[in-house]
């Protein structure tokens, strides 16, 4: 029995995650809940999992992944404010299953100090599908990493054609249901842009070797190309619990938690390139990447304003990236190392920036 601590229980992945638990009642056991500030709801998940243990906010996370035994924190929480949680469930000794990327994209070395070797599981679905693809290879054989990007609603548009988009248009991804923040992220390509920033971090391959591919099916969550010219893809019908499920007990499998795909229906897989000019923010997260420090924060702080004033009808669309943009080109890293600290006054001051560049429009 996995004995699960899930933050963030109340969103997208957290719901998905009690899916999967509800119907796997012999293997996995709840332990704790935390949302950010629905108690309604939270009470609701607690009565009908028998969880004693439930709290409110990144700082109760953090006290409740040190303070209850558990085998597994899910941290599910979007937005940067899960970085104390992840570190927390690190420091702990639990199994990270982490959906929340910000947090190690955030604390970069921070986390990847906090962990052991195969603490951290990936939850996240190309994540998830590079970590299964690796299963059948060493890391001297990997060449290249492929993430796939469903390119989002706006996949085929130029700058002009997205210039007056509206938050409602952003938020109708093709092909997955999930959370504002991430939603909006996909609409932008900062997201695809974050998950590069957590494929270096998360299976040490340089920029250079890590692509992305345009697959608006989101049948293919990623691949793995080994140097002798073979590519190893996961491919399922876009569902996030099956990555949940793995993230809860890898590297187990959770026979029934997804659907197959059907092969007696005839279907297509297309990839294209990325549009770069219309969608610039992959390739300004790898030069953030790159620069390493606090500047992945800095990306990301500006792009958590960004987003909540595109949705406050304060700015447009296209100003999301451009605004990010602008936040790194004006960062200077506060000193050689990264602290808690110094990442905190970092993402302070890209905070402010950012804000104070909306309130300019
Ligand atoms: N949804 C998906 O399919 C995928 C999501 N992810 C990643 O997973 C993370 C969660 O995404 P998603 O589930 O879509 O987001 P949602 O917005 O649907 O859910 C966010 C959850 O975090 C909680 N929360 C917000 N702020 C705090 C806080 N300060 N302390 C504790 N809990 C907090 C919310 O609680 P409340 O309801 O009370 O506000 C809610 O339970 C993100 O990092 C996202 O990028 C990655 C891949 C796929
Ligand atoms: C389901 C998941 O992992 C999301 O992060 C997904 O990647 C969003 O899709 P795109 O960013 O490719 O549109
Ligand atoms: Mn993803």
């Amino acid at each position: 029995m996995r004995r699960v601590i899930i933050l963030g229980s109340t969103g997208s992945i957290g719901v998905q995650a009690l899916d999967v638990i509800r119907a796997n009642p012999e293997r996995f056991e709840v332990v704790g809940l935390v949302a950010g500030s629905n108690r309604t709801v939270l009470d609701a998940q607690a009565a009908e999992f028998g969880v004693a243990d439930t709290g409110l906010g990144e700082i109760e996370a953090e006290q409740l992944v040190r303070d209850i035994d558990a085998d597994v924190v899910l941290n599910g929480i979007t937005g940067s404010v899960g970085l104390g949680p992840t570190l927390a469930a690190l420091e702990a000794g639990r199994t990270l299953a982490l959906a929340n990327k910000e947090s190690l994209i955030v604390g970069g070395d921070l986390v990847r100090g906090a962990a052991s070797p195969g603490q951290i599981v990936p939850v996240d679905s190309e994540h998830s599908a590079i970590a299964q693809a690796l299963r059948s290879g060493t890391a001297a054989e990997v060449s290249r990493l492929v993430l796939t990007a469903s390119g989002g609603p706006f996949r085929g548009r130029t700058r002009e054609q997205m210039k007056d988009v509206t938050p409602g248009e952003a938020l109708a991804h093709p092909t997955w249901d999930m959370g504002l923040v991430v939603t909006t992220n996909s609409a932008t390509l900062v997201n695809k842009g974050l998950e590069v920033i957590e494929a270096h971090l998360l299976f040490d391959v340089a920029y250079a070797d890590i692509e992305v591919t345009v697959h608006p099916q989101s049948v293919v969550h990623s691949m793995v190309e080994f140097v002798d010219g073979s590519t190893i893809a996961q491919a399922s019908p876009p569902d996030m619990r099956l990555p949940i499920s793995l993230g809860l007990d890898w590297p187990n499998r959770v026979a029934g938690v997804g659907t197959p795909l059907d092969w007696t229906a005839s279907h297509e897989w297309t990839f294209a390139p990325l549009d770069e000019v219309a969608f610039p923010a992959v390739a300004l997260a790898k030069q953030v990447g790159r620069a390493g420090g606090s500047f992945p924060a800095v990306f990301n702080a500006a792009n958590e304003q960004a987003v909540a004033a595109f949705h406050a009808g304060r700015i447009g669309f296209l100003d999301i990236v451009d605004t990010v943009q602008r936040v790194v080109d004006a960062h200077e890293m506060p000193g050689e190392t990264v602290t808690r600290e110094s990442l905190a006054e970092s993402e302070l001051w890209a905070r402010a920036t950012a804000d104070q560049l909306i309130a300019a429009h």
